[in-house]
């Protein structure tokens, strides 16, 4: 299980406390209006912000000292990060060996990783030379491939046309459960995770605002009206 107790984190204009539990296996879709402190969350979940007080831990471990290199946390994060110098497959292989100096082993896990994400044939192209959604899927698999228990995904799909969208959710779905994985997911659309996420949670002003149930969530978001709804 993740647990977040009361992590604060203030910038001038922005005061954020967080407290959210998160078990594990789960899909956790993380919603809420532009500005609300998505992202945030996430960043500081994958180690890249410190909060000022309060406790985070997974399966019972601190996080809060660790950096991210050394937490149980892949993140994927708006821009993917891929590297355009790099081919598809030495940038999945980055999830698994930083070093690139991969077993012959590792070279068939990397490719068995492109062939979950359907780009086995793309393995020796470049990033810049794919379209929005399968770079989404390169960086997933590098994500994956990392073995880490927690993968985290900023927004990954906002940029793809509603059908692709659903499309990558479904595959983020399929593979989380092959691999036993929980997914903490931010999204604009509650409604393209609400038959596949177990936990939804509606994050507005800094705060977590609303927990449960994708259904429950949903209706709390046009209850509220625009206030709660996302924006792209
Ligand atoms: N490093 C920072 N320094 C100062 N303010 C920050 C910093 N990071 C985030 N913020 C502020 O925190 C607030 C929450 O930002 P965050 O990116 O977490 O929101 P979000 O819900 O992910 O938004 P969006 O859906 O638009 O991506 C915003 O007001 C933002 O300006």
């Amino acid at each position: 299980m993740l647990t977040i107790e009361n992590c604060r984190l203030t910038w001038p204009d922005f005061t954020a406390d967080y407290s959210l539990t998160i078990d594990e296996g789960t899909l956790c879709a993380v919603a809420g209006p532009s500005g609300g402190g998505k992202t945030t969350l996430l960043h500081m979940i994958a180690g890249f912000e410190t909060p000022e007080c309060g406790r985070l831990t997974y399966r019972g471990r601190n996080l809060l000292p660790l950096p991210p290199s050394q937490r149980p946390v892949a993140i994927v994060f708006q821009d993917h990060n891929l590297f355009p110098h790099l081919s598809v497959a030495e940038n999945v292989a980055l999830g698994l060996r930083p070093s690139l100096r991969l077993s012959a082993a590792e070279m068939t896990a990397v490719l068995e990783m492109l062939d979950a994400v359907g780009l086995r044939s793309y393995d020796r192209r470049k990033p810049g030379d794919m379209s929005g959604g399968q770079r989404q899927r390169v960086a997933l698999a590098r994500a994956l491939i990392s073995g880490r228990p927690l993968i985290v995904l900023d927004e990954p799909f906002s940029s793809l046309d509603p059908q692709l969208r659903r499309d990558m959710i479904r595959l983020v779905d399929t593979l989380r459960r092959k691999r036993n994985v929980t997914v903490i997911m931010s999204i604009h659309t509650p409604e393209d995770v609400a038959d596949v996420a177990e936990q939804m949670v509606l994050i507005i002003d800094g705060k977590v605002a609303v927990n449960g149930s994708p259904a429950k969530v949903v209706s709390c978001i046009y209850d509220r009206g625009s206030s709660a709804k996302p924006t792209s």
